[in-house]
């Protein structure tokens, strides 16, 4: 079961849970309905041939998939890498990731610009919608190995916040009736 948290602005370390005191968990539903993240649980041990995933990349189109393990060892620049996920940032398209090793924190901005700290792990299949502010870190065990999704080409493009005049936005911004802030 995935957990989700509000989280402290005040992040001296990144890879702990950095929970509000006292804490203030959110149910998978009010993230969707708060941020329009889609979460899926897969079944690690059958996922190869009982279909779940693949319905999910036929119905959503999927069509490029790759794997990236994120670990000190395995990812060039680590440190600049880590540095540029945890950027507050949004890209044009979906941000879909199913974590198969591992574990970190997506943390993701809610209607009313709070961050919202997703803990994932094996097993994970979570969506962000095209225009979230949101960001990724590893949390203490400094690994996840992750398959990454996508329709067509795949664009990894960031683009840090303030990133407002991209289309993207404006419709994420509409459609999850996003109260405006000023950055
Ligand atoms: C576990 S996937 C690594 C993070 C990433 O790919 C990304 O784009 C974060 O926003
Ligand atoms: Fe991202």
């Amino acid at each position: 079961m995935v957990r989700a948290w509000y989280m402290s602005n005040d992040v001296e370390d990144q890879r702990l849970e950095n929970h509000l005191t006292p804490q203030k968990m959110v149910s998978l539903d009010e993230v969707k309905r708060l941020t329009g993240v889609e979460y899926f649980g897969i079944n690690l041990n059958t996922y190869q041939t009982d279909g779940v995933l693949d319905n999910i990349k036929k119905e959503r189109g999927y069509t490029y998939e790759d794997e990236l393990v994120c670990s000190k060892e395995c990812l060039q620049n680590y440190e600049e890498k880590l540095k540029i996920f945890f950027a507050e940032h949004l890209h044009t398209d979906e941000e879909i990731r199913f974590v198969v090793e591992g574990s970190g924190y997506f943390d993701v901005r809610d209607k009313n610009d709070e961050w919202i700290r997703i803990e994932v792990k094996p097993g994970d299949l979570i969506i962000l919608p095209s225009g979230i502010y949101h960001r990724f870190t590893l949390d203490t065990t400094n690994f996840i190995r992750a398959k990454r999704f996508f329709v067509g080409e795949p664009v990894w493009t960031a683009y840090n916040r303030p990133a407002d005049h991209f289309e993207c936005r404006k419709s994420y911004v509409e459609k999850l009736n996003v109260r405006q802030i000023s950055v």
